[in-house]
């Protein structure tokens, strides 16, 4: 844990001589990284982000993902500048100043969604995340994957999907920790299902990870209690605000990929099927992107792929996020259920 002063030291090359740094505190929801709300005497706030340090277990893909994490916001701002990242501000690499990497970026106004239970009200914020990405995934990378130095890639999608999910089995059993399913029945689903991603030929960047959390939304200009959260980061008001929400920031793109775009249509329905809400707003707000059509039963067949990709980490990485202990042992029971549950529609789109 860094003290305040460690962090207005990290958080120094970002600034202009004359500003100091006058309080810090850390933002919750950083289950991977450490993330801290940096006060300055102009008045203004900054976000500091610290990687885990080299000698930490992790899971193989998460390697270097501060820099990919510079990298995807630095790309969207040069390419996409209306969308809302943040500003990559410093990326350090000193180990003598920081164990791990960190990043200094703009805080961006408003509030997770996952704070919010906003309801309906939220709707049109899923609208411009589905527009939003739409856009963001017009990018594309030289190879399917994961970018930086030494990850997984390769010259098709079915061949890095099915990299990636070996890579996580690898890493479980690295970790002597006990899938809920079987790797072996992991690995034959998915090498049996993997035709259907012979279609996507093209890299797309790809967030993976846009749940709830990563997606903050503010009071929108005409809204009730505008200026409640604009300007103070993950503000109070917003959630009590009766006012219409304007999509305001994404973040934490340290888990992006090139490669299929509907991977981006799991993590924003985390518990859930975006295939079998066809009005979701989020693809309504994609679809009115790129004139897209309802889903097909061959993108069914892909997103069930990419749930249970996802539901993969979220087990494997049960013992890397120190949640092996018992007062973990409901959530791990429900993510576990998740898995079985992936596995099966993913088997059930075969034989269907
Ligand atoms: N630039 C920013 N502006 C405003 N809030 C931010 C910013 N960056 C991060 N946050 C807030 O801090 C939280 C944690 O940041 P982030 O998701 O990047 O950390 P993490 O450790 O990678 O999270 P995860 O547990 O999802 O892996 C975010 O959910 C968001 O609420």
């Amino acid at each position: 844990m860094l003290t305040v002063d460690q962090v207005g030291e990290l958080v120094r090359p970002a600034l202009a001589p004359s500003v100091r740094v006058t309080g810090a505190a850390e933002l919750g929801g950083g289950g991977f990284a450490a993330v801290w709300k940096v006060l300055l005497d102009d008045g203004s706030a900054v976000v500091l982000k610290t990687s885990p340090p080299p000698d930490a277990e992790l899971l193989g893909y998460e390697r270097g993902l501060l820099a990919v994490e510079a990298d995807y916001f630095a790309r969207i701002a040069r390419e996409l500048p209306d969308l809302p990242v943040p500003e990559v501000l410093h990326h350090g690499t000193d180990r003598s100043r920081c164990d791990g990497d960190w990043m200094v970026m703009s805080l961006l106004p408003g509030t997770p969604l996952s704070e919010l239970s906003a309801g309906p009200r939220d709707a049109g914020v899923r609208r411009q995340l589905g527009a939003a990405l739409a856009r963001v995934h017009a990018l594309e990378g030289p190879e399917f994957g994961y970018p930086g130095e030494g990850r997984r890639r390769a010259a098709t999608w079915r061949a890095a999907y099915l990299g990636i999910v070996d890579d996580l089995l690898a890493d479980a059993d690295r970790l002597g920790w006990t899938l809920p399913v079987p790797a072996t029945e992991i690995a034959r689903t998915v090498a049996a299902a993997a035709d259907a991603l012979e279609p996507v030929t093209r890299p797309a960047l790809v967030h993976f990870d846009l749940w709830d959390g990563n997606v903050l939304a503010a009071p929108d200009a005409s809204g009730a209690g505008s200026g409640s959260a604009a300007g103070t980061g993950t503000g109070a008001g917003v959630g009590s605000a009766a006012g219409a929400l304007r999509l305001s920031g994404l973040v934490d793109g340290e888990r992006c990929l090139y490669g299929d775009p509907l991977v981006d249509l799991v993590s924003p329905v985390l518990f859930g099927a975006i295939e079998d809400e066809p009005d979701h707003p989020l693809l309504r707000g994609y679809a009115s992107a790129t004139g897209g059509k309802p889903l097909d039963h061959a993108e069914v067949a892909r997103i069930r792929l990419y749930r249970l990709w996802l539901y993969l980490v979220m087990n494997v990485e049960i013992p890397t996020r120190g949640m092996d202990a018992p007062a973990h042992a409901a959530g791990n029971t429900h993510r576990a259920e998740l898995l079985r549950a992936a596995v099966a529609a993913v088997a059930a789109v075969r034989k269907g």
